[in-house]
């Protein structure tokens, strides 16, 4: 009833939020105009009043030097927020190994030349943190999505030291979900049937990584996907409206805006979901080995006397680094193989075939680990549709004076430009072409000294400058080996049981932008057909 009556809440809230339209555009202008206090072009970094130590240029802003600088930054600031990611490339190709300056919303935002970060990428987090950067890009005071207090050690400790460990003990327990997931989320299939990938893969993410989260029993609960995958939606659409406001008039739309309220209610669902299950455990913990997960890990990580709704915000929080990013990342993968279905899948599925047979025909970690070509045929999907143009994005806690001399004021921000520097022509012939098994190549030839870098991070889930979707260092995304695992499992599965193609007369669809991230359009199909035995 209590849900009921909360989601009669989100429909009137919808109407309200038509209404702060009007409100939301004339205050954008209003930001636009009067924090545009910096002349476009280059854009000198001054510390403490003292001279500039060095230049960044302004990306987005236009060619001519203008009369009214106040409206150049304010265009550019409008043009990064629709074409964004496009912006990055071209300013990244025109000044490459200089600082450029992101015009996104009012953060001082750096973008650095890759060679800085050798030496960034070990900093301690009380100089810049990665968890600060998502809390606030996030809008986290407004979202929850407090991503320093439901993130850092122990979930990061839970991830790297128990479900990374634990990998090969969760490849039947994800096969087993995954095959039941296709029953029931994808159609039929006995034709060339179209399938929104997107939407239907979150549902079997959202399967796969309850499964693990919270075991199998509650995973089968509809609410509980819904309530991780709609948590993360509303968290960036709210997050994504309120940001192109100007952060005096924010806690004046934010009671307004229908994904607050949700929010709070998932929160709500979560508790009431999880907390028994808790509670259960708090009192005798899940002896049997192959029933425990994401729950038992967070409850022994925390102490003695676990705070039992900080286990439930972790995981949340780690509900919302794991289900979008993974389905994203599928949806891409099923658009560049079922629009090379016949060039690539007959070479992937002898590949699983043999790797099959040579482990007794029983799906194992060690088999999984035996696809290079389905790994690198993930890994180039991934270079070519980065979830962002930037990576590693940092906010600087304090004064940072970089090895050159350079400082990197407190409370700015840093990025590194990931998606420009997986298109280098230096480092991968035929940038711009997608080339599935270029990665299993990379593997197995010897190379010249000026591309070894790349062959080092050649690897689905290792990182480096030319390999940045995962991040970099020590705080590179821990979760990304197990993102590895389970989308090989759903590939397999596919690969046994499917053909795919696009439909007729289309072409791999586009990818939206938003700034800088790029995201696999929704509304784009694959058609599915299931083989004959
Ligand atoms: C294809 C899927 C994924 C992508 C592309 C991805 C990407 C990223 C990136 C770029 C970061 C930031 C790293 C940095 O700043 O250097 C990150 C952080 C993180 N990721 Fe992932 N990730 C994926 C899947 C997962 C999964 C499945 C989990 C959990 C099981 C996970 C958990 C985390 C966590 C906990 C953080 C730290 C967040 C914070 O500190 O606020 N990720 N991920």
């Amino acid at each position: 009833m209590d849900i009921i009556e909360n989601w009669t809440k989100v429909a009137i809230s919808e109407h309200l939020i038509s209404l702060t339209g009007t409100l939301v555009i004339s205050t954008i202008l209003t930001f636009a105009i009067f924090s545009a206090r910096n002349p476009p072009g280059i854009y000198s970094v001054k510390e403490g009043g003292k001279k500039a130590q060095y230049d960044a240029v302004l990306v987005g802003a236009p060619e001519e030097k203008s009369s009214w600088p106040w409206l150049a930054e304010m265009r550019a600031k409008l043009r990064y927020m629709v074409e964004g990611h496009y912006l990055m490339f071209a300013a990244f190709k025109k000044n490459t190994g200089r600082i450029l300056r992101a015009p996104l919303a009012d953060y001082r935002f750096y973008i650095l030349p890759p060679h800085y970060m050798e030496e960034l990428k070990s900093l301690p987090t009380s100089v810049m943190s990665s968890s600060v950067s998502v809390e606030e890009y996030l809008l986290g005071k407004y979202t929850t999505m407090q991503a320093h207090k439901i993130m850092g050690d122990i979930t990061w400790n839970v991830i790297r030291n128990h479900l990374t460990q634990k990998l090969g003990t969760l490849v039947q327990p994800l096969d087993e979900t995954c095959k039941m997931a296709y029953e029931v989320e994808l159609p039929d299939c006995e034709d060339w049937t179209p399938v929104l990938v997107h939407d239907v893969f979150l549902e079997i993410v959202g399967h796969m990584t309850s499964r693990i989260l919270v075991g199998k029993e509650l995973a089968k609960s509809s609410l509980l996907r819904h309530t991780y995958s709609d948590f993360a939606t509303c968290v960036f659409v709210a997050s994504s409206l309120l940001k192109i406001l100007p952060s005096i008039v924010r806690p004046l739309v934010a009671p307004f805006l229908p994904q607050l309220w949700r929010i709070k209610l998932h929160h709500r669902n979560l508790r009431k979901i999880l907390l028994p299950g808790i509670r259960k455990r708090l009192q005798e913990p899940t002896s049997d080995p192959g029933e425990r997960n994401m729950l038992d890990w967070l409850i022994e990580a925390s102490g003695p006397n676990p705070d039992e709704l900080s286990i439930v915000e972790r995981q949340m929080g780690i509900s919302f680094a794991a289900v979008h990013t993974t389905t994203n990342h599928m949806s891409n993968v099923l658009f560049d193989l079922a629009a090379r279905w016949d060039e690539y899948a007959p070479e992937l599925i002898a590949e699983y075939r043999e790797a099959l047979v040579e482990d007794g025909g029983v799906l194992s970690k060690t088999t999984i680990a035996k696809l290079s070509k389905l790994d690198s045929f993930m890994k180039e999907s991934m270079r070519l549709n980065p979830p962002s143009s930037l990576a590693f994005n940092r906010k600087v806690l304090c004064n940072h004076t970089l090895n050159d001399g350079k400082v990197l004021p407190a409370s700015c921000w840093i990025a590194v430009a990931a998606g420009p520097l997986m298109l280098s022509d230096s480092q991968f012939p035929n940038p711009l072409v997608f080339d599935g098994f270029r990665y299993h190549r990379m593997r197995q030839q010897e190379l010249p000294d000026s591309q070894l870098a790349v062959a080092k991070t050649s690897h689905f889930t290792s990182t480096g400058v030319y390999s940045l979707v995962f991040g970099h260092g020590r705080y590179s995304c821990p979760g990304r080996f197990f993102a590895g695992l389970e989308s090989k499992i759903m590939l397999v599965n596919i690969l046994e049981k499917y053909e795919l193609r696009l439909p007729e007369g289309t072409e791999r669809p586009k990818n939206l932008v938003y700034a800088d991230a790029l995201v696999p359009d929704p509304t784009k199909a694959v058609e599915f057909r299931k083989l004959t035995k």
